[in-house]
């Protein structure tokens, strides 16, 4: 299944487990010797939510949370009749997400799937991010403490103004120039730079921006643990906190990735963001993951 273009394999296990989930992620990611994807999604019971989503990157880290993938795990859970309910909680690491499923009432086919992505998280060391913040006042009702909001990080020797957002995950929001060439930017070169900077001691995931205007971002992603996907859920969600804590975007904003568009909004009087956006399954079949060590 993919949301926007980012691909997960999606595997059942309300009834069974994977030991080394880790290490099958990594063998099924493979896009020549396994199955092709961005990693690995186990979908699991829960005691306090009606499901609980486990997210695993291509090169086997785990990850907190996962906003394309969590839409698919919704829409995954209805359509293979795990529930009929078209309003779900889904437990992550990063906590528990509220969704809404857009059903086509003539098909019964999920059109687009609504999630409550929580407050965004911005405070500098529960990114983490070791860059001095600033405190700021009057986007939300509550003071933001040490906020890191276009501070300066020199990556490769060049400085850059960044903006750091946590959804669950960490993320660092790069601004381009209006005259950045997003096409034939060598993302591969710069990003794995960004991921494994000394300043983000759990890595990152780094969001590439050039603003539209105030209601249409486009955006690049070089995610941890994967490289660059085709549209990244929480990436999307802290580009649009960001554009909004630097002035660049109104509360709610298409995100235009490569692989299609989500759309945003921060509710600040809430401090909700919530991101809707598509689902898509692609093929379901078994897989032997017994050799898989
Ligand atoms: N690479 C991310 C996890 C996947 C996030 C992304 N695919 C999304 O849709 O939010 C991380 O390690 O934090």
């Amino acid at each position: 299944m993919h949301g926007a273009g980012n691909d997960y394999v999606y595997v059942d296990c309300t009834k069974t487990s994977i030991e080394n989930a880790g290490a099958v992620a990594k063998f099924v990611s493979d896009r020549h010797f396994g199955i092709g994807s961005d990693g690995l999604i186990l979908i699991k019971p829960s005691d306090k939510a009606d499901f609980f989503m486990e997210m695993y990157n291509s090169d086997g880290s785990r990850a907190q949370m996962c906003g394309n993938g969590i839409r698919c795990v919704a829409k995954y859970v209805y359509d293979y009749r795990l529930t009929d309910k078209k309003e779900l909680a889904i437990d992550t690491l990063a906590g528990i997400k509220y969704i809404q499923l857009n059903v086509d009432p003539a098909t019964d086919r999920v059109v687009s799937v609504r999630v409550n992505m929580g407050s965004p998280i911005l405070k500098a060391s529960d990114i983490p991010v070791n860059i001095s913040g600033k405190d700021i006042e009057g986007i939300t009702k509550d003071t933001i403490r040490d906020a890191v909001v276009s501070e300066t990080l020199t990556v490769a020797g060049r400085d850059y103004q960044v903006t750091c957002v946590s959804m669950g995950n960490p993320h660092c929001v790069v601004f381009m120039d209006d005259d950045f060439d997003m096409d034939n930017f060598r993302i591969e070169e710069i990003g794995p730079l960004f991921e494994n900077h000394e300043v983000f001691p759990e890595r990152t995931n780094t969001e590439f921006v050039k603003v539209i205007d105030k209601n249409n971002l486009l955006m690049r992603v070089w995610e941890r643990g994967a490289g660059e996907t085709l549209a990244c859920g929480t990436g999307c969600c802290a580009s649009l906190v960001a554009a909004v804590l630097n002035g660049f975007a109104e509360d709610e904003a298409v995100l235009h990735v490569l692989g299609g568009k989500l759309n945003i909004s921060w509710n600040r009087k809430e401090n909700t963001v919530y991101m809707e956006g598509p689902a898509v399954t692609v093929f379901d079949g078994d897989i032997d993951i017994s050799g898989i060590k």
